[in-house]
């Protein structure tokens, strides 16, 4: 008997699970005099597969927490977390993250520390991932600092070898933390196209946070905008601008008028 086809003509495909799904998300901390801090309430967000998601909001709303969260680096005790469908354990080798200021091995070189996660999953490295670190020392402008150790670069340097890092094992989801706050303004804005090129190339789901109101509109499909401690989303916008996004994004009048909602509604009163 033949077998019925997966997906019979006409028939509706299933959706593909979101790479992110947080489900009333809620969490407290105990300080250490035992007084307990609600970082975050009741907060549900989803980040469809391959799409790219920024979470805005003042400072200590919670940001780095749900972000900590998804990565499996804290545990989800109030609320469900999945990525991919599957419920949030620990840190998963399908995601990345890379952090304000990157954590560089000082005793290995730029190239071996783009390859170390890949040698971290136990597998040997081949050949072809060295071409492709070799590659992706173009991609982020430092072909001659192959040999070179962490301390022998700048700040700005160290942190686009982390971010490198993070893209060369075409991780499925990627999670950001204010990672180019610590460039100067011509390397962010070079970063961020290049983080719009690499995305279009690797299809990777982004969660990304910011606290610049024109990187958030020029690089999210969708912004989730926080209130002020205890966190809860206060509200989501999609962002329309037309892609491929890069530095024409800039000029458009559509992006100057989302600019403009998001600092109303990051300046208004929570
Ligand atoms: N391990 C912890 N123990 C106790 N309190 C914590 C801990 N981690 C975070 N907090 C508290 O939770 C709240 C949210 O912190 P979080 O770092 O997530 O905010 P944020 O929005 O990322 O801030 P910023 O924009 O300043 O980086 C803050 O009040 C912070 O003091």
């Amino acid at each position: 008997m033949a077998c019925a086809p997966a997906h019979p003509p006409g028939a509706a495909r299933p959706l593909a699970p979101p790479a992110v799904a947080l489900e009333h998300v809620s969490q407290v901390f105990r300080g250490t005099g035992g007084q307990s801090v609600t970082a975050l309430r009741d907060i549900s967000l989803e980040v469809a597969a391959h799409s790219f998601t920024v979470i805005v909001g003042p400072s200590g709303c919670g940001k780095s927490t749900v972000l900590r969260m998804v990565a499996g680096l804290l545990p989800i005790r109030a609320g469900t977390g999945r990525i991919f469908g599957h419920p949030i354990e620990r840190p998963r080798d399908d995601t990345a993250m890379v952090f304000q200021r990157p954590a560089l091995l000082p005793w290995l070189t730029v190239t071996d520390n783009l390859l170390f996660p890949l040698r971290h999953r136990g597998r040997p490295v081949t050949g072809a991932d060295r071409d492709r670190a070799a590659r992706m020392l173009e991609t982020i402008g430092l072909q001659d600092f192959a040999r070179s150790f962490p301390a022998e670069l700048s700040g700005g340097m160290q942190q686009r070898v982390g971010i490198g890092r993070a893209l060369l094992g075409a991780p499925s989801l990627l999670l950001m933390d204010e990672p180019f706050s610590a460039l100067d303004a011509l390397t962010r804005d070079e970063m961020s196209f290049e983080l719009l090129r690499l995305r279009e190339r690797h299809r990777s789901a982004v969660l990304f946070i910011t606290h610049s109101i024109p990187e958030a509109v020029l690089l999210a499909d969708r912004i989730c905008v926080m209130s002020a401690r205890p966190g809860t989303i206060r509200e989501t916008i999609e962002v329309d601008l037309p892609a491929p996004r890069g530095p024409q994004t800039l000029r458009l009048p559509r992006f100057h008028d989302l600019c403009e909602h998001l600092r109303a509604l990051l300046t208004e009163r929570a």
